[in-house]
């Protein structure tokens, strides 16, 4: 197999660290601040998310910003963390097999060092010797010679080949462990690679699309507010383009969300299109006397219900959003200010407001593993025992949306996986408990006059996918009480 076409397009570095020539008398003499401020920042988004579970697409941004690295560092920085982070099993499995002893074994801070260095050495065009000679540095000023002689030794043997040849000796054979093959070579936890195998009617083909795509690191996708700014404006001001799908999306190739004005003021914000469908989804279901009242019963940080909350004002509608989590539901109060929007801290299970509504949004817990492009180290934190839990979970909370919709009134059901277990199983076998419910056909509410839902696939469910679709993988299904 060629390699991954999209492994290459990293960038040259800025080069060597501007120093005054190699250390003659000890470790302290390399300060940190003297190596080249990407690779710093990467090293040390990379030791968080190792040593407290911090979440890089959280963390990176915040460090750049107080460090105020930019511009050609911070795009180094970027894509070094998020390609480490996005890679950390495949990476590991090559340092052990170079260190000739399994990684977990090497001390932590080294480990780092060496992951950020495999990285550079077999998954972007930075030169072998910058990519080395830097690591080298990084982890002579923090643990001194001994164990930077341990890193050039471990990287030197690494980039003796290059990724395919790591892989042609390290991944399970493709003749008899396809998946394993495919799982490894893109970088993904096996199991997972089985979950989208199964979420892809067991195609191999569509499998090595999916987990290629979910392997790229995707664009910005901007959601112009309804009522406020539309995509084609937001589009220009943004020098995005506007979406397919969503006649609220913009895609961003490039720059910095967090720039636009459009964006610091309100009117617009970041959400995958993927999402943006799921909440015009709810919107557009035909519901006979319609008195206008929404409720988004998992609704933290908030990116549905702002779109929801944009669509009822514009609709005369007012919604309730409904969330588990303080520090959450006083993220939603900020992004919905302004709008006919009422938060409410409870257990969607119980959560005390009078049935009768007419739309409802249920975007349950679940394991994201639709969104893992967009999370680079999740992929190696979710396990599978994760998944009994959030499906009770996720059951649970249909259960009382459908308790609380009115007769007629319409449930949207929605989890950014694609797991057939959070997914079309959680419908099942709610279908199964609940009488009186009727499930819709969701691909004419996720396309509406926009696109033909026929390229939703066979219904009566929505799977999006980032290889089909350019989204995240996002999962909905929608459910009328007869
Ligand atoms: C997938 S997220 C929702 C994302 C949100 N709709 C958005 O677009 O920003 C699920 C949310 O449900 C919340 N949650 C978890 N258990 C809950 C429960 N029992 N009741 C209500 N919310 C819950 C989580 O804290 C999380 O914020």
């Amino acid at each position: 197999m060629s390699s991954h076409p999209n492994r290459r397009r990293g960038h040259d570095g800025p080069g060597r660290p501007k120093r005054s020539g190699p250390s003659q008398s000890g470790p302290n003499k390399y300060r940190d601040k003297e190596i080249d401020p990407a690779r710093i920042v990467a090293r040390d988004v990379l030791r968080a998310v190792r040593e407290r579970d911090a979440y890089a697409n959280l963390l990176l941004p915040k460090l750049l910003r107080e460090r105020k690295i930019t511009g050609r560092d911070a795009a180094l920085a970027t894509e070094l963390t998020y390609g480490t982070a996005r890679s950390l099993g495949f990476l590991d499995a090559v340092i052990s097999a170079a260190a000739g002893r399994p990684a977990h074994e090497i001390d932590g801070t080294l480990l780092d060092v060496l992951r950020l260095g495999a990285y550079q050495l077999l998954r972007t065009r930075i030169g072998s010797h910058a990519a080395v000679s830097t690591s080298v540095d990084i982890a002579r000023s923090e643990n001194g010679m001994g164990p930077s002689g341990f890193v050039n030794a471990v990287l030197r043997k690494i980039s003796q080949r290059d990724e395919q040849l790591w892989i042609d000796e390290l991944a399970p054979s493709m003749m008899d462990d396809r998946i394993g093959n495919l799982a490894f070579t893109y970088a993904h936890p096996r199991w997972i690679a089985e979950v989208f195998y199964e979420a892809l009617d067991r195609s191999t083909g569509e499998l090595q699309a999916a987990l290629a795509a979910d392997d790229d690191r995707p664009i910005v996708h901007l959601v112009a507010r309804p009522g406020q700014i539309s995509g084609e404006e937001l589009a220009l001001i943004s020098g995005g383009d506007e979406g397919r799908y969503s006649p609220y999306c913009v895609y961003l190739p490039e720059g910095d969300p967090g720039k636009i004005d459009a964006v610091r003021e309100g009117f617009a914000g970041v959400q995958d299109e993927g999402s943006q469908l799921v909440a015009l989804a709810l919107s557009r279901a035909e519901v006979a006397d319609d008195a206008g009242r929404w409720l988004d019963l998992c609704a933290g940080p908030g990116g549905k219900a702002a779109l929801l909350g944009s669509l009822a004002h514009i609709a005369e509608a007012h919604l309730d959003a409904v969330e588990i989590s303080e520090h959450r539901a006083e993220l939603i109060d900020k992004v919905v200010d302004g709008l006919p929007v009422r938060v409410h801290v409870a257990d969607g299970r119980d959560s005390g407001l009078e049935p009768g509504f007419d739309r409802i949004l249920v975007d349950a817990p679940c394991s994201g593993l639709g969104s893992l492009r967009r999370r680079p180290e999740a992929r190696w934190r979710r396990k599978p025992d994760d998944i009994p839990a959030l499906v009770t979970l996720q059951k649970e909370l249909v259960t009382e949306a459908l308790r609380l919709v009115k007769p007629g009134g319409v449930v949207v059901y929605s989890t950014c996986s694609p797991h057939r277990a959070e997914t079309v199983e959680v419908i099942d076998a709610v279908l199964a408990d609940v009488d009186g419910i009727t499930q819709l056909d969701a691909r004419p509410l996720a396309a509406g006059d926009v696109f033909d839902p026929e390229t939703l696939g066979a219904g009566p469910h929505v799977q999006l996918w980032p290889h089909r679709q350019d989204t995240d993988a996002m999962f909905l299904a929608a459910l009328r009480k007869d």
